[in-house]
């Protein structure tokens, strides 16, 4: 039947935002894939077997924030929320390699994929970390889609998370210090540049 989905493969690192898994898994195959550096591809396949693999950042996102370092040219950059490492070893494979120790209000780029919970506390302070032109990566805000789903439907991924990151989300299109854009790659990236 057309629009079956129940013989569908779910891509691994699919949070379901694209129209298809077809079209997500047409999206790593031709894109994101043939251009992984060999070291993130074997860190991606090594996390495959971890129980929350899930949690690793995912490589169409990764694409794009090491897209983003090297549009900024960023030396000076933080992460918040490691796990096994995939948008740290991507970062240090994408960043110059004279970087040098940073100060408040002199990062360049900071990559957020740590305590959904506390994604306002980190962004207040980071706006005091990054540099004024310096850019913000907040990681899961659309939550697999849980922030526009129906509560009774959204399942382990709702709760306060959902609520969390829908707060989160009305917060910082309101925030007159960043300009933003919300990308739906991965399970959803928001990219803020602090404007003062
Ligand atoms: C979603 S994972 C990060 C995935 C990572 N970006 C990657 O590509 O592998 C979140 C990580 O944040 C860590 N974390 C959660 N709460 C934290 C906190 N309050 N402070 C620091 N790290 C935290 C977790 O232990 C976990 O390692």
């Amino acid at each position: 039947m057309e629009g079956d989905s129940s013989n569908r493969i779910i891509p691994s690192h699919s949070k379901g935002l694209l129209q298809t898994p077809e079209l997500y898994q047409y999206v790593l195959d031709t894109t994101v894939f043939p251009r992984e550096p060999q070291p993130l591809k074997e860190l991606r396949d090594l996390t495959a077997n971890h129980p929350r693999a899930m949690m690793a950042t995912a490589p169409d996102a990764g694409q794009f924030v090491a897209l983003l370092l090297k549009l900024t040219g960023a030396k000076k950059t933080i992460e918040l929320g490691v796990f096994t490492g995939y948008s740290l070893l991507l970062t240090a494979l994408t960043i110059p390699q004279d970087g040098k120790e940073a100060n408040e209000g002199s990062y360049d780029f900071a990559y957020v994929d740590a305590d959904k919970l506390n994604y306002w506390n980190y962004h207040e302070r980071l706006m005091k970390l990054v540099k004024v032109g310096g850019i913000i990566v907040y990681d899961n805000t659309l939550w697999g889609g849980s922030v526009a789903a129906d509560p009774a439907t959204v399942g382990h991924r709702g709760g306060a998370v959902t609520q969390s990151t829908i707060q989160f989300n009305k917060s910082i299109a309101a925030d007159p210090r960043v300009d933003i854009s919300l990308a739906p790659l991965g399970d959803g990236i928001t990219v803020c540049r602090r404007i003062y």
